[in-house]
């Protein structure tokens, strides 16, 4: 996949959700095109080669997170991302920053089986619709003397008479002609609201997530399994609409029919070789040594320290390494700088990418160009009640505008601010929508005003409702 994604149409490819950070954009790039070109070389040279990893600077709410996402969304690599400071909270054991590794690993798991999983689609869908003609032509329940092992033991007067057994081939010949009509009739469409009643597995809560947080996670064992053995799934009976009972067979098949180790081992290997740790407010966590509470900020540096050099971590999956994982640090440093950080850690993220502060003319572009842009997915949302809205350019440039002086007067949030005050604007249309009716409406400079003018120019109102 990543053939083809040079620098250039990765940073293309960006273009259409981010609006601006151009050098963060290409700094991306080349970051992730010089893995892949390490990936080319020779087994030796590979290990040589040391993967650099990027630290992000700039305020919140800029772009920093979603370069990084959609990063690795195009060259579908798992990711998450996490907080540095959530390592220094209450009931920090040390070793729990390697959770973030463990994280990882189930996304990618998560991932792979989904491909796996559409990949049987089609064989899961047959299998399914095969389960559902038995279940609507059900076979009769056989009767039991002649089910009797002993039978042969028999006198022969007991034995199924060669009547009964001539009637019994029949009735198999009816069942057999029976789910090939109802098959007929299935695959027309017509059974959907149909009933059939299906065995499920209860939804039993998940042992291992409940003990998460209490430390047992860290044993990095997979407990629920270890659990599932003593509490076996319980299975109960449901009775569904065919339609929908298609859906619950088909993953009861598609489940069947992939290799879960084969799954967890692909898996594994995608986490290692292509993800993505993005490692958010690490600012928060780089203080100078004399500084209050720098113990336990620099404990947290020292902890991610191994991961980020490349370890290997316990998971419930097997061991993995993060050697060649991308680990994408990003903060503010407002009041720290990334000299503050440890020195060791600070040459593992040699890739400095600075992230500008938007202006009225980005917030403009990011209401309206992103391909999810917001005032596309307002009007979608509309539409769907009959209603089209449409935004003049003043009435876009006073909203930009707005949310410019708000982020300036409260806090600055960036682009995010733009979520608040479009909600705010459209929150009577959206309640009014359902009973309004069809009809085309147009957002002028005039109606942004009068729906916000008041609220943005009181600095107590907008801190509590923008
Ligand atoms: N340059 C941009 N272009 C398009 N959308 C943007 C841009 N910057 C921010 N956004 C939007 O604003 C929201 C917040 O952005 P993002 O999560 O990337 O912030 P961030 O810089 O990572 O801040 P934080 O460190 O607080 O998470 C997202 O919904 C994102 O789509």
């Amino acid at each position: 996949m990543l053939t083809n994604l040079t620098p250039k149409a990765i940073v293309e490819k960006l273009n259409e959700y981010i609006i601006g950070q151009q050098s963060a954009k290409k700094s991306v790039a080349v970051a992730l095109r010089n893995r892949y070109r390490r990936m080319q070389l020779t087994e030796d040279l590979k290990n040589e080669v040391v993967p650099k990893n990027i630290l992000m600077i700039g305020p919140t709410g800029v772009g920093k997170t979603e370069v990084a996402r959609r990063l690795a969304k195009l060259v579908g690599a798992p990711f998450i991302k996490v907080e540095a400071t959530k390592y220094t909270e209450v009931g920090y054991v040390g070793r729990d920053v390697e959770s973030m590794v463990r994280d990882l690993v189930e996304t990618s798991i998560r991932m792979v089986k989904e491909d796996a999983m559409k990949e049987v689609q089609a064989k899961a869908e047959t299998l399914a619709n095969k389960r559902l003609v038995e279940l609507l032509v059900p076979s009769k329940k056989k009767n039991n003397t002649s089910k009797n092992p002993f039978d042969i033991f028999m006198n022969p007067n007991q034995q199924q008479s060669s009547n009964e057994q001539a009637n019994d081939s029949e009735e198999k010949e009816n069942i057999r002609e029976q789910r090939k009509q109802m098959k007929k009739l299935l695959d027309l469409g017509e059974l959907e609201d149909r009933e059939v009643t299906i065995e499920v597995e209860e939804q039993t809560p998940n042992m291992f997530d409940m003990l998460q947080g209490s430390g047992m996670e860290q044993m990095g064992m997979n407990m629920q399994d270890a659990l599932g053995s003593l509490f076996p799934k319980k299975k109960k009976k449901r009775t569904l609409f065919v339609k929908e009972a298609r859906k619950v067979l088909r993953e009861q098949e598609a489940n069947k029919l992939i290799d879960m180790d084969q799954v967890t081992q692909q898996a594994i290997e995608k986490a290692e070789q292509t993800g993505i740790i993005f490692i958010d407010e690490i600012d928060k966590v780089a203080v100078k040594q004399e500084q209050s509470a720098a113990v336990s900020r620099e404990g947290v540096q020292r902890d991610i320290l191994p991961i980020v050099e490349g370890s290997s971590i316990v998971t419930k999956y097997g061991s993995v390494r993060t050697d060649y994982m991308l680990f994408i640090a990003a903060g503010a440093f407002h009041m720290s700088k990334p000299s503050d950080l440890i020195p060791e850690l600070q040459g593992r993220f040699p890739i400095r990418v600075e992230f500008e502060k938007l202006t009225i003319a980005d917030f403009k572009r990011i209401l309206k160009e992103p391909s999810n842009a917001l005032l596309t997915q307002y009007k979608a949302l509309l539409e769907t009640e009959g209603i089209t809205i449409s935004f003049t350019d003043e009435a876009i440039h006073r909203l930009a505008e707005i949310a410019y002086e708000v982020n300036q007067e409260t806090d600055n949030i960036g682009a995010r601010r733009l979520h608040t005050i479009l909600e705010k604007l459209l929150e009577e249309l959206s309640f009014e929508a359902s009973d309004i009716g069809v009809g085309n409406i147009e957002i002028t400079e005039h109606y942004v005003n009068e729906k916000l003018k008041t609220i943005a120019t009181n600095k107590d109102l907008s801190q509590f409702i923008l």
